[in-house]
């Protein structure tokens, strides 16, 4: 579903990866390892349309997902955050929904159901008690849970997660790997890069980018 043929990237003179290809279909987890420096964060960047590779294209189903400004159907979260430090999570919920509104999952579509869901999410990520406080003045975990929290609003088929389970504590990184594997179950496919062993009830496809000098 999401492929990348003979793509490379080069930064700053260097290599970090040349003529590689890479299929992610749905239904599969792919565990994206290598040391720092290795081009992970690059690799993904170019396989959700942020970045240009030197060769190469990347495809979800027939079409090109490169120079798309707005990437969804494949959700991306990087490592930072993106969230407005001002508003609570509630409203970073809110305003990201906004942004992504013709991608709403049908609950979030619809008034009367809107807000319930959106609780039922702040919910599952154990956000609720913490909903009206300026996300600046949470905690880097539940920040974390805060920008993870996003995976429950839209109609993804793809999903590129950068490092999801930093600042997480055990308990946190058992609950994001619960909601990923679920989206695995529906069929979702993931690629995501964590320096920890994932621990994940389906099939872990180990994709290694060695770091090259
Ligand atoms: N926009 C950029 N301009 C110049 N160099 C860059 C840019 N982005 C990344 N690099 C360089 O590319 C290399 C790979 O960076 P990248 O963030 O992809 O690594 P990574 O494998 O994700 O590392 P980590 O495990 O530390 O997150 C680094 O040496 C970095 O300095």
């Amino acid at each position: 579903m999401l492929s990348a043929q003979n793509i490379s990237c080069i930064k700053q003179d260097r290599t970090l990866f040349a003529e590689l290809d890479l299929t992610l279909n749905s239904g599969e987890l792919i565990h994206l390892v290598g040391p720092n420096g290795a081009g992970k964060t690059s690799l993904l960047r170019i396989l959700v349309g942020l970045s240009e590779p030197e060769t190469g294209q990347v495809t979800l189903g027939e079409s090109p997902v490169q120079n798309s400004c707005n990437p969804l159907p494949i959700l991306y979260l990087g490592h930072k955050l993106a969230l407005n430090k001002y508003l609570s999570a509630l409203e970073n919920l809110q305003y990201w929904l906004y942004l992504h509104s013709e991608y709403a999952i049908p609950e979030l579509r619809d008034n009367s159901t809107l807000t319930e869901y959106l609780y039922t999410v702040l919910a599952r990520f154990r956000l609720v008690g913490l909903e009206d406080i300026p996300v600046g003045q949470l905690s880097a975990g539940q920040q974390r849970r805060v920008s993870l929290a996003r995976t429950q609003l839209v109609c993804a088929s793809v999903w590129i997660l950068d490092e999801p389970y930093t600042s997480l504590d055990t308990n946190g990184v058992t609950l994001i790997q619960t909601v990923i594997d679920d989206f695995v179950t529906e069929q979702g496919a993931v690629l995501m890069t964590s320096h920890q062993a994932l621990k994940s009830k389906h099939k872990v496809t180990e994709f290694t980018l060695e770091y090259h000098i």
